[in-house]
């Protein structure tokens, strides 16, 4: 398709504590975020009128109506910007939709950084951070696209060490989680943030590292859907360093140290379960 093209790579939680809850609900958190190979791409042309598109493997599972984060992303960076909001947008859905990786965030963020570039707009970064921040507590993590320490409700964000090589496998059940439900069903206390040690010397390490960390949300996600809780035992297998669920879920990743164990692994889950949503990736490392 021509245009200008962005990719939005899927996001993974590798740890995530919840530490706290503010007065209007929404929760802190302490999360190492990273990026996998694999996500959706967002195409931007010019066009009198702002329209969206889209196709893909997992376009079936998308409402696209005037409510999609990428039609609401272009119209806050177009009154941003003081200008009409004329593009049309493509967007190729490969990501499983309320999945835990941030399918919708990463859209939002590639579609700011596409029609920045179309539209020739350059906001300062403070004001392109609130806006991504407006969209969604998890956008401005996905605008950055590589490793952070993420706190507050998604706001705070500073550099995470570079990540050794790693590669993972991504598994969906292909049945989707209400991020606000997650939330709702968790139980327990809070977590204390940890701090990160330093850069992981391999992928071994970095497994060491977050086995001593969690998923906060992992046990209310598995009481609202049992099958996370399956592949998380699909995915502990020969040469899996750790497996974990992402964000709110379902997605759970395993973590593996070289690309043909990932895409082994992959492979004989998906011979198991042919109905998930099944993908091995590289993490990105670092930008
Ligand atoms: C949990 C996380 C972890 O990275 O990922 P996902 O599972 O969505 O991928 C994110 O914090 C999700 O961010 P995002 O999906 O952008 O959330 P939002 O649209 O802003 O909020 C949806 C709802 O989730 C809850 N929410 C979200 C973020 C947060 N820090 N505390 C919350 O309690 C609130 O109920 C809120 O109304
Ligand atoms: N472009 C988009 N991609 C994915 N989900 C979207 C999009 N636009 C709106 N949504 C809605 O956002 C919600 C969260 O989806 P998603 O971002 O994929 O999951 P998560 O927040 O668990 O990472 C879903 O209810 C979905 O219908």
């Amino acid at each position: 398709m021509s245009g200008l093209s962005v990719e939005a790579w899927a996001k993974v939680n590798l740890y995530l504590h919840v530490t706290g809850r503010r007065d209007d609900g929404y929760h802190l958190l302490d999360s190492l975020v990273a990026f996998a190979g694999i996500g959706d791409t967002i195409t931007v042309s010019p066009s009198s009128a702002l329209s969206l598109t889209v196709d893909g493997p997992t376009a079936a599972r998308l409402d696209v109506d005037d409510d999609n984060i990428v039609l609401r992303a272009a119209r806050a960076l177009a009154q941003a910007a003081g200008r009409p909001p004329q593009a049309h947008l493509h967007l190729t859905k490969r990501l499983p939709v309320a999945a835990g990786i941030g399918g919708g965030s990463a859209d939002a963020a590639a579609t700011l950084r596409a029609l920045s570039r179309l539209w020739g707009v350059r906001l300062a970064p403070a004001a392109l951070h609130a806006l991504a921040l407006s969209l969604g507590a998890d956008v401005p993590v996905c605008l950055r696209g590589r490793p952070t320490r993420m706190s507050g409700i998604g706001e705070t964000l500073a550099d995470a060490p570079s990540l050794p090589p790693a590669w993972v496998v991504l598994v969906n059940p292909l049945i989707g989680l209400s991020t606000p439900a997650v939330f709702k069903a968790r139980q327990g206390c809070f977590s204390d943030p940890m701090p990160l040690e330093s850069r992981p010397a391999d992928a071994a390490a970095l497994a060491r590292m977050l086995a001593a960390r969690d998923n906060d949300l992992s046990a209310a996600a598995i009481s609202l859907v049992p099958e996370i809780a399956v592949i998380l035992t699909a995915l502990n297998r020969d040469g899996c360093l750790l497996a974990r669920m992402s964000g709110s879920g379902a997605t759970c990743f395993g973590l593996f140290p070289d690309p043909a164990a990932a895409a082994a692994a992959a492979a004989a889950i998906a011979a198991d379960y042919p109905a998930w949503w099944i993908k091995s990736a590289s993490l990105i490392s670092s930008t």
